[in-house]
């Protein structure tokens, strides 16, 4: 049977529909995270550190070295905590029952996270450590 429509993929590429697309993704992207943010106090709990944080580097007045160190301690952290997000929900959707290589995704997913935290933990002691507990 003939088609009546072309399909969507022969559809000349139109600047406007790429920016409408890319508004989309945007879009879909910030959804998630704030589904992330709803479902796990984990993520709450990182929102709030974020701010003390940000307020701590105005406050102290650090570098923009130290304030990038510390975006990409923050990102990183952030990064990890979705990733772990998604693939947790991923995991309970493929293998609600137990599984032990669903055991294993779920516990490498967190490993991931322990890292990633751990390294913003050394970012800020190194960077608010002397700010905090200045030499006497
Ligand atoms: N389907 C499963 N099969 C085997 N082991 C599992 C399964 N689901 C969870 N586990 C084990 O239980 C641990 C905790 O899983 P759970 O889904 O409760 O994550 P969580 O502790 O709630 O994580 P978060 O607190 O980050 O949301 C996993 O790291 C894994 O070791």
């Amino acid at each position: 049977m003939a088609q009546l429509t072309e399909p969507a993929s022969a559809a000349p590429r139109q600047p406007a529909g790429l920016w409408r697309r890319r508004v989309a993704s945007f879009g879909h992207a910030v959804r998630g995270v704030a589904a992330a943010l709803r479902s796990e106090v984990h993520l709450r709990f990182h929102a709030a550190a974020t701010v003390v944080v940000i307020g701590l580097g105005f406050h102290y007045g650090i570098t923009r070295l130290e304030w990038a160190l510390v975006a990409l301690a923050v990102a990183g952290v952030w990064t990890a905590e979705l990733v772990n997000t998604a693939i947790e929900a991923l995991t309970d959707l493929a293998s609600p029952a137990y599984h032990p290589l669903a055991g294993k995704a779920k516990d490498v997913a967190a490993g991931a996270v322990l890292l990633a935290a751990l390294g913003a933990l050394v970012v800020g002691v190194l960077v608010f450590g002397p700010h905090l507990l200045p030499e006497q």
